[in-house]
């Protein structure tokens, strides 16, 4: 090999020589340091290999499956000294973890958690235990996929998994690997110092930017994505903690001029850009934050805030993932829903990790625009937390649950369509559910289109003679019209 590693950057020959000098001075060292990235793209591609836009970082851990996880932690705390953590249950990868500290290393003590545990397999194997894989940190996990992929090495699965460390993960086949099943994990900190000059001239590369100019530390700039009463909840709130939490705030908007989102922009003075947005490559906002948007965003554009985008999200996924969580709640007849913080994934709706969440009660008068406010009220403290500490909030985040998966679907206009068969309690849900999207309407004999009920009132069995005796004569999911009150009359199945 030709090649020296400097701080994980394979240094080119002509370098060499000029570092083992010490010719360069600390910031000719970064310049050098940000061009061999993109002199390494070239060499990738002429082998006929995607550019390289991801690094190679050290030795995560060693991982060691162990037929008896007690007995081997008690081996490296008490016989060779080590500092071990408490065994953690990973039902996500079928393990209990234990890992033994060793200051710039570690070691993952592995044991089978459920009947379907890899490492039930390997044991059986592999009676006493053995050496079962080495993790290695990658800058940017999906760019790692897609160069390892294309030199056909196997990957074991079709999407990151969050691993031990809350990170995301992707396992590469022993058998692509000369014999040693290999993880790697996504390592967020950038380890190269940010150098303006390459970055400028290698501003096509996005990814490049997205780890050197990596801020750990609030204030945040952040680009702020909606459109309704919801989204300007949580812009309010971003606006609250300028000069502490957040620097900078703009915001995009489908259509500026007519949204709630764009008038709360313009009478706060907030920038606003029109979507679709475009971005300079080298922007410099941090963060981007989705509230009740509606619009797919494109990898790009995610990929190019540094922290990526997050979602305050009016469920607690995985349930309601979809455009119309909050009414679908309230028409599911659900006690309690919540609000999630959560990244945005590419392609895909409301998948990505969760790095917050919090309940609230769904009260038995609550009407979808009641709801949203105080989801709103609650998302938006919970964004304000996740801000306070991102790198954490990161750090801690967890992938969805695979169970427990509801879709919350558009609401259709004939879902406004009241059924008189139904139970009053169904009615109740269908019309606070419902009412401020479309309105309720029901189909009366004889006449062309809907009868639209602009307010229901509920009467109990005990009370309806008193209300009227037209009604206690009415068959159940029958409808008459009361002249004398002027209103509809009908007596539901329930
Ligand atoms: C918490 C998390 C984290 O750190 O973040 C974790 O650690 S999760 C750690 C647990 N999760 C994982 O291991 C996920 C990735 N692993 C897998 O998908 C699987 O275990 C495979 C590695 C594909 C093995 O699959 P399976 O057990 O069904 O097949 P198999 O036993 O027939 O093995 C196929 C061939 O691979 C070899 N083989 C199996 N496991 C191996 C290992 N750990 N190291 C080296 N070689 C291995 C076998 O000897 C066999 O070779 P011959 O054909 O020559 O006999």
């Amino acid at each position: 090999m030709d090649r020296l590693r400097v701080t994980g950057i394979r240094v080119a020959p002509l370098l060499r020589r000029a570092l083992q000098q010490n010719e360069t001075s600390p910031a000719m060292l970064s310049v050098c340091q940000q061009r061999l990235i993109s002199s390494s793209n070239v060499h990738q591609q002429s082998a006929g290999v995607p550019k390289k836009l991801w690094e190679l970082g050290k030795l995560n851990h060693v991982a060691i499956a162990v037929p008896d996880l007690t007995q081997a932690t008690a081996m490296y705390r008490d016989v060779l000294g080590a500092k071990v953590s408490d065994a953690h249950e990973q039902p996500e990868h079928g393990v209990y973890t234990v890992f033994v500290e060793l200051g710039n290393s570690k070691i993952e003590l592995l044991h089978p958690l459920g009947a379907n545990s890899p490492i039930q397999g390997f044991l059986d194997k592999n009676k006493s235990g053995g050496l079962h894989h080495i993790c290695l940190e990658v800058s940017d996990i999906n760019a790692a996929i897609k160069s390892v992929q294309a030199a056909k090495v196997r990957c074991l699965g079709k999407e990151p998994k969050i691993g031990a460390h809350g990170k995301p993960v992707m396992f590469l086949h022993p058998k692509d690997c000369g014999g040693v099943l290999i993880e790697l994990e996504e390592e967020m900190l950038r380890k190269i110092p940010r150098c303006e000059k390459c970055f400028r001239e290698n501003s096509g590369l996005v990814k490049l930017r997205r780890f050197s100019s990596k801020k750990l530390d609030v204030p945040w700039n952040v680009m702020f994505f909606g459109s309704d009463a919801f989204s300007v909840k949580n812009a309010e709130a971003l606006n609250d903690v300028r000069g502490t939490s957040v620097e900078r705030l703009e915001i995009v908007s489908k259509n500026p001029g007519a949204s709630r989102i764009g008038k709360f922009a313009k009478c706060s003075g907030l920038p606003v850009h029109r979507w679709p947005v475009k971005l300079e490559p080298n922007h410099d906002f941090d963060v981007g934050v989705v509230a009740s948007f509606g619009h797919l965003l494109p990898r790009e554009l995610i990929e190019s805030f540094p922290w990526g985008i997050l979602n305050v999200h009016a469920s607690l996924l995985p349930r309601w993932r979809g455009a119309a969580p909050v009414p679908r709640a309230i028409l599911n007849g659900d006690t309690f829903t919540g609000a999630t913080i959560m990244r945005i994934h590419p392609h895909r709706f409301d998948v990505g990790e969760i790095l917050a969440q919090r309940q609230c009660i769904i009260d038995s008068d609550e009407t979808t625009e009641t709801l949203l406010m105080k989801i709103a009220d609650v998302g938006s403290l919970l964004l304000l937390e996740v801000l306070k500490d991102l790198p954490k909030s990161f750090a801690d985040m967890k992938a969805q649950p695979t169970t427990g998966v509801r879709l919350a679907p558009k609401l259709k206009p004939e879902e406004a369509r009241v059924n008189w068969n139904s139970s009053s309690r169904c009615i109740d849900l269908q019309c606070r559910a419902i009412s401020s999207t479309y309105p309720i309407v029901t189909q009366w004999t004889g006449l062309i289109g809907d009868i639209r009920l602009l307010e229901l009132k509920f009467i109990a069995e005990a009370e309806i003679s008193a209300v009227s005796p037209v009604l206690q004569k009415l068959t159940p999911g029958s409808f008459r019209y009361l002249k004398s009150a002027k209103a509809i009359g009908a007596r539901a199945m329930r």
